[in-house]
């Protein structure tokens, strides 16, 4: 069932189209990512699913709900944490839950949140002494105190060093667990892959694939990473021409072409041919990472 439907939704701003026909639906109970590159209008579509902006055209509902029309209904439906979001600096991390809580009919109980995001050893710290990471747990859990059926979670790992990432991952994982529905707008490829069971990739304002993180792999024009340091005259134009082959680059000594099992197949046989022998040879899925750059022609 799904519980978010998004449908041809529109957003100008100044004449300039940046949420250009967007169309997805959310089935509860699911980690849906929204991915894309910078100013691919990610943020301007989740506000639009939280309420927050009003769409220019085109249908949102969250739970049945018009979140432009019913914003008081749906913050009992719908958790939000905001990109870049702040909270006063002062304020300690017991105030913020107990005033957060205050807003809502029906709050989850706070200190049985803090529990479970391993916020209670820090009741008493204030927000700016926070780490990055203990700042972010703490917006899980107000995005999470009103006891929301959906959260939508913007950028959230941003910043964050490697194990505080991985922790995050492990937290929204545990949200999930609880039977709330998680859409992730993000625009790291590896935290899509890893958490979401479905990726809409947005470029420039439009959906340009939607699907499990592995069929976004499996059917993207460079499903094969293949790579090796050749002995002998070999340049990254030839692999690139080679068929199947979606792109080439020498990294150093190293030659890597992203392709198909057609183009791992042909490279072999062109060193065969030729007598190369190729040293350190990796053949490799390729990542999501390799799929999005595909799907979007766009670094990030
Ligand atoms: N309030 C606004 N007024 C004018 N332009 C805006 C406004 N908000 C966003 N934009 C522009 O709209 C485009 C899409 O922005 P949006 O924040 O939705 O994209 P995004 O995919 O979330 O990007 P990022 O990953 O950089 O946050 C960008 O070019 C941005 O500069």
């Amino acid at each position: 069932m799904a519980i978010i439907e998004v449908d041809g939704l529109r957003k100008s701003y100044a004449g300039r189209p940046v949420v250009d026909g967007i169309s997805f639906a959310v089935e509860a109970g699911e980690i849906f990512g929204i991915l894309g590159p910078n100013g691919a209008g990610k943020t301007t579509t989740a506000e639009c699913v939280e309420g927050l902006r009003e769409p220019d055209s085109g249908t949102v509902r969250v739970a049945g709900l018009d979140p432009a029309a019913d914003r008081d209904r749906l913050t009992r439906v719908l958790g939000a944490q905001l990109q870049d979001a702040q909270l006063q600096p002062k304020i300690t991390v017991r105030e913020a839950l107990e005033l957060h809580a205050a807003c809502y009919p029906d709050p989850a109980d706070w200190q049985a949140l803090a529990e479970r995001l391993g916020l209670t050893e820090r009741f008493g710290t204030r927000f700016a002494a926070l780490s990055g990471g203990q700042q972010q747990r703490l917006f899980i859990a107000l995005a999470l105190i009103g006891n929301p059926q959906v959260v939508v979670l913007d950028e959230l790992t941003t910043g964050l060093d490697p194990r505080a990432r991985r922790d995050t991952w492990q937290l929204i994982e545990e949200v999930r667990a609880s039977g709330v529905t998680v859409v992730l707008v993000t625009h790291f490829t590896e935290e899509a892959q890893r958490l979401c069971d479905r990726v809409a990739v947005l470029d420039r304002g439009q959906v340009v694939a939607l699907d499990a993180p592995s069929g976004l792999i499996n059917r993207s024009p460079a499903s094969v990473v293949m790579s090796f340091v050749p002995r002998g005259g070999l340049d990254a134009a030839e692999l690139a021409a080679m068929p199947g082959a979606a792109s080439a680059t020498s990294q150093g000594d190293r030659l890597v072409v992203n392709g198909t099992d057609e183009t791992v197949e042909s490279v072999l046989s062109l060193l065969a041919r030729r007598g190369i022998a190729a040293r350190e040879l990796r053949v490799t899925d390729a990542t999501l990472d390799e799929a999005f750059l595909a799907l979007t022609g766009s670094e990030h």
